[in-house]
């Protein structure tokens, strides 16, 4: 399958998706450390693709998202942004409230 194609696959199958270097238990980057563990502190349950494993995705998935770095979390098919962004969210209690509803839709 095109990569692309893979991509958005992925995207439109897992609610919540979180692109990042290394996995939750094993980041291998203080960005992607943070970002997964800002989201498990959210309680919710989430996918994440490593993209150390998968070197096409990394050179790929930026373009496609028009966002340069990773990590890169993906809510209901829409790019919510990198740790930064997760940290604003999280501080503000939206990410908490987005992930929630997520969950709540992927149950419906
Ligand atoms: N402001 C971004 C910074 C993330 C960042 O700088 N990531 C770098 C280092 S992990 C990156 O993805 N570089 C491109 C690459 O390694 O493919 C955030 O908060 O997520």
């Amino acid at each position: 399958m095109d990569i692309i194609e893979t991509i958005k696959e992925q995207i439109a199958v897992n609610p919540v998706l979180l692109y990042m270097k290394g996995s939750p238990n094993a980041p291998q980057c203080g960005f992607s450390a943070r970002a997964a563990q800002i989201i498990m502190s959210c309680g919710e349950k989430f996918a994440y693709v490593d993209i150390l494993q998968n070197p096409e995705i990394r050179a790929n998935l930026p373009k496609y998202a028009n966002w340069p770095t990773f990590p890169q979390l993906w809510v209901g098919g829409e790019l919510v942004g990198g740790s930064d962004i997760l940290i604003e969210l999280y501080e503000k209690g939206e990410l908490q409230e987005l992930l929630k509803s997520a969950a709540a839709k992927a149950d419906a």
